[in-house]
């Protein structure tokens, strides 16, 4: 067991095999210097090795534990605003006491009761792209989710990754009494600010609850709450997650809110927002056949690429994917979508309704053009190769395999961004 919880056994894959040892790692790091976690499916683990990985583990630890997080911060509220600070190396809300351990590093003063309710403001994103990649929604994008969910009469949200849209819903819905929400991050530094019924530590690529069976229950009341009626879930895991990793931990927080049904009720499924890039549609739909991928596009603060196309910036590729009616969910216009009476749902105002195709075949909000041989809509940069017999774009090599994907061929995308480069089995330890 290391700190994130249970490991998943991983396998290398090379064009569509499995090649190798198959080997244990950490589920939430992708980069070794994150976490040192390594071990060989059959590899015998020594004494001397397991207590050293105990030592490092213990090492790591938070100093303070949830509970003591929240004792903390009464205490901290407690202070006039000139004793209010905010250790920004140490990311961590100081009582007087602390200060002097503190000196020499940067610290904020006047700590308002409006910035203890803007945490993800507070504290700084997680930049690690491979681990955290804590990129925040863009207020815009934050606001419209809530609007989604405010509109489709929904009381409770599960916020698996989504501390932004967590402290909106405590700061504009909660007011009114009438939204509650429930945190679920990897990123413990939010246990400050949190009680146990807002927040839970919590691994979404291996279902893992760092506090237990305790943390478990606070999740489950949640979603069975009122017979698990007005309940939604909303993640937006980072994305270099694994897919098949996250949809095992999404399927469990299905079955957790399922108890919660009578025997009548067992083809209603919980409702999701999984936020996530258009270009693993596909992959997603392995899992969750049913979904339906929105066209807006969701927008984030600090990341330069993945903001609004308007601006004549690059478009954001992250789309919603999601098990509600397309039909009901209504984009704004003002932002550049309408809807299509045939395809029955917003689409961006680029997506034209291809009649060959009969549906708004683009998924990047360019307008896509239809190709007869390929008989499909295709990108508008590319053009048909009659050598490759597909579309590409002009400058590819043809028949090159270093052209396309190494791992499955796809003429789209490299290898290292394939969605395929996935978890081949799950094993824990
Ligand atoms: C792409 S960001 C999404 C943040 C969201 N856009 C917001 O503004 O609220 C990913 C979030 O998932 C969290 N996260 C990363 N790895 C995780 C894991 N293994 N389990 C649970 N949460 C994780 C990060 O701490 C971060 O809050
Ligand atoms: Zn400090
Ligand atoms: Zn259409
Ligand atoms: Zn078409
Ligand atoms: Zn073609
Ligand atoms: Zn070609």
């Amino acid at each position: 067991m290391i700190l994130t919880g249970p490991t998943l056994l991983f396998a290398k894959i090379v064009q569509g095999k499995e090649e190798g040892r198959r080997f244990y790692a950490c589920s939430a790091c992708r980069e070794r210097k994150d976490c040192n976690f390594f071990q060989w499916e059959d590899e015998k683990v020594s004494e001397a090795r397991l207590l050293a990985r105990e030592e490092y583990n213990q090492s790591r630890k938070p100093t303070f534990s949830h509970a003591d997080n929240v004792e903390r911060y009464k205490a901290f509220l407690a202070l006039p605003l000139s004793k209010r600070k905010f250790c920004r190396e140490c990311q961590q809300l100081l009582l007087p006491l602390e200060w002097g351990r503190h000196s020499g590093h940067q610290v904020l003063n006047d700590i308002s009761v409006a910035q203890l309710k803007r945490p993800s403001q507070l504290l700084s994103p997680l930049e690690n792209k491979k681990t955290n990649a804590q990129y925040l929604f863009a207020d815009r994008s934050c606001q419209f989710l809530l609007d989604l969910i405010v509109a489709q009469g929904f009381r409770r949200v599960l916020c698996v990754g989504t501390p932004r849209l967590h402290e909106l819903i405590k700061f504009q819905a909660s007011c009114k009494g009438e939204m509650k929400s429930l945190l679920l991050d990897i990123d413990f530094r939010y246990s400050q600010f949190y009680t146990e019924e807002e927040f839970c530590h919590y691994n979404m690529f291996n279902h893992y609850f760092f506090a237990g069976e305790a943390a478990y229950e606070i999740c489950r009341k949640f979603l069975q709450q009122d017979k698990g009626e007005d309940v939604i879930m909303v993640a937006d895991p980072p994305f270099g997650g694994l897919v098949e990793a996250l949809a095992f931990s999404f399927k469990k927080l299905i079955e957790m809110w399922r108890q919660a049904e009578g025997p009548d009720d067992t083809c209603k499924e919980l409702p999701i927002l999984w936020i996530f890039p258009y270009f693993f549609e596909s992959r997603i739909l392995e899992f969750f056949s049913h979904f339906s991928m929105l066209d807006y596009q969701v927008d984030y603060d600090n990341h330069a690429l993945y903001k609004h196309g308007k601006t004549g910036r690059k478009q954001s590729p992250v789309r919603i994917f999601t098990n509600l009616s397309p039909r009901l969910i209504v984009l704004p216009t003002e932002e550049g979508y309408r809807f299509c009476s045939v395809c029955q749902r917003y689409v961006s105002l680029d997506n034209q309704h291809c009649e060959i195709c009969n549906l708004c075949t683009s998924k990047d909000g360019r307008r896509w053009t239809h190709c007869f041989l390929c008989k499909k809509c295709v990108k508008p940069t590319w053009v048909h190769c009659s050598t490759c017999d597909k579309c590409a774009l002009p400058s590819h090599s043809c028949k090159d395999t270093d052209a396309g994907c190494y791992i499955c061929g796809a003429a789209d995308h490299k290898r290292t961004t394939c969605p395929k480069l996935q978890v081949a089995g799950r094993g824990y330890q």
